[in-house]
């Protein structure tokens, strides 16, 4: 029987098979930020343990920054500048490379983390953060853990970890258009649920994962977390491959010759198993954007807000009502022309220069509408340089939209920057939850082309339908 992608790469790193369902991983990669990063390196200290390989760790100081130009150490959330300056010093102290503040590589782990070459095709990389699961787009095998498996991690350069059972999730056909990997993942989470994916780990695959550019196969496996998934990865190719080419610390000369030849060769036997398979009709996706609290509560744009009466599961039929309470909406209320007060571009879903670009491309020449709140925040300043390099940066701000420096922002309400309450915001973020972009703020997930047309139209509009009402 053939072998998995996913099976491959986990019977590289295996170093032993500990016997109870757990394997000990080799890791190749481990990447930390400001926020739970100091509690990594602070156990670590605490235990008295040096940090085993410093040069395959990386710090980036992403989440509490502010992204205001001029920033410094200092933040808009209380108590902020200790992450920043405990995680600095501690990571100096342990010999670990910092993307700090100030740097020019500065940015979102997630975004960094490949545009440095730092996460390669078929690495194992963890970081104490959920969407670690992002750099499988590469074709790595790169999960979430949590501080202290962070800190074992930086001490031993291994981990234990529980096999997960392998999905493969099949995108037949082309994507329409005006439809990108953002509105392929809401769907795919709409239609199988938020758990949808626990206790796997996933391949996208198919004609219409592998049209896609590498960036956005990054959005794609994003997202896999809020599957509930473990992690998401897709096959490295000829893309993948020429993508990853002499960046920084990616492989040079004739260890890059060997890295490609051998990347080449990560792909799922035809013959694999996995223990479930999802095809998904391309034809079938539409701009997608939730309505709720949750990822799985997206529909089709051009959809309506479903009535809990239809739903036969009383907590789940209690979860939408709640859902729609916080939302201010009512069953059968049309998305399209609900009246938005922000709108906001970044997050490591979609904050890539290709997320950017098509954004820009809607708003040139068009002025967000009155009353619209609309910030951009580009992934890194690696982004942010390369966006203004093509005057991108000038596309949004004479549409109306603030143009910051780069960090989470308000992907994530950690006390500082935030929404107001009751703002209704279309958003490129992954979450959704009660409060995640300020208390009481109500956020609809949507691709940055669909966030766009909103802070055109000044209400939720279908990107499809550009300057009509
Ligand atoms: C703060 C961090 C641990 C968290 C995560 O794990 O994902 C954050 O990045 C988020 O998106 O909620
Ligand atoms: S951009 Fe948002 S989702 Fe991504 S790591 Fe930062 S807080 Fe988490």
């Amino acid at each position: 029987m053939g072998q998995s992608l996913i099976e491959k790469l986990w019977d590289r790193h295996c170093v032993a098979d500990l016997g109870d369902g757990t394997d000990l991983l080799y890791i190749d990669r481990v990447l930390l930020h400001e926020r739970t990063g100091s509690m990594a390196l602070k156990g670590l200290k605490e235990q008295g343990r040096p940090v085993r390989h410093p040069d395959r760790a990386f710090v980036c100081m992403d989440h509490i920054v502010d992204t205001f130009p001029g920033r410094g150490d200092e933040t808009t959330m209380p108590g902020g500048i200790a992450f920043i300056r405990e995680t600095r010093e501690a990571a100096t102290e342990a010999g670990i490379r910092i993307f700090d503040i100030g740097d020019n590589r500065q940015g979102i782990v997630h975004v960094v983390s490949p545009e440095q070459g730092i996460a390669l095709p078929g690495a194992t990389l963890v970081c104490p953060d959920s969407h670690t699961c992002t750099q499988g787009g590469l074709g790595a095998l790169a999960w979430g853990i949590g501080s202290t498996e962070a800190a074992h991690a930086l001490a031993t350069q291994t981990l234990v970890v529980k096999r997960p059972r392998t999905m493969r999730v099949w995108f037949e056909g082309a994507l329409p258009a005006g439809v990108g990997a953002k509105d392929m993942i809401l769907h795919l989470i709409a239609s199988h649920g938020a758990g949808g994916g626990s206790g796997y780990a996933i391949e996208f695959a198919g004609p219409a994962v592998e049209a896609l550019s590498v960036e956005a196969r990054m959005t794609l496996c994003n997202m896999a977390v809020e599957f509930a998934a473990w992690t998401g990865l897709v096959a490295p190719d000829a893309k993948t491959i020429d993508w990853v080419k002499g960046r920084p610390f990616a492989p040079a000369g004739d260890l890059w010759e060997q890295a490609a030849a051998d990347w080449q060769s990560l792909t799922s036997d035809a013959d694999a198993v996995f223990d479930k398979e999802i095809r998904v009709d391309c034809a079938d996706i539409a701009p997608t954007v939730t309505w709720g609290t949750s990822p799985q509560h997206a529909v089709p744009v051009t959809g309506q807000v479903p009535d809990p009466a239809g739903i036969a599961d009383p907590v789940a039929a209690q979860a939408q009502r709640r859902a729609l309470e916080y939302m201010g909406l009512a069953p059968g209320d049309s998305l399209i022309g609900l009246p938005i007060d922000g709108a906001f571009i970044g997050s490591c879903t979609n904050s890539r220069l290709s997320d950017l670009r098509a954004a820009a491309a809607i708003l040139k020449g068009r002025k967000v509408a009155k009353g619209v709140r609309a910030i951009c925040v580009p992934g890194s300043m690696q982004v942010k340089a390369a966006a203004e390099a093509e005057g991108l940066h000038l596309l949004f701000q004479e549409a109306g939209f603030e143009w910051r420096e780069s960090g989470c922002s308000m992907c994530f309400f950690a006390g500082g920057e935030h929404f107001g309450k009751g703002e209704r915001v279309v958003t490129s973020t992954n979450r959704n939850f009660e409060n995640r972009q300020g208390p009481g703020t109500r956020s609809h997930l949507a691709s940055p082309v669909t966030v766009a047309a909103s802070a055109i139209a000044g209400h939720i509009a279908d990107p499809r339908r550009l300057g009509e009402a």
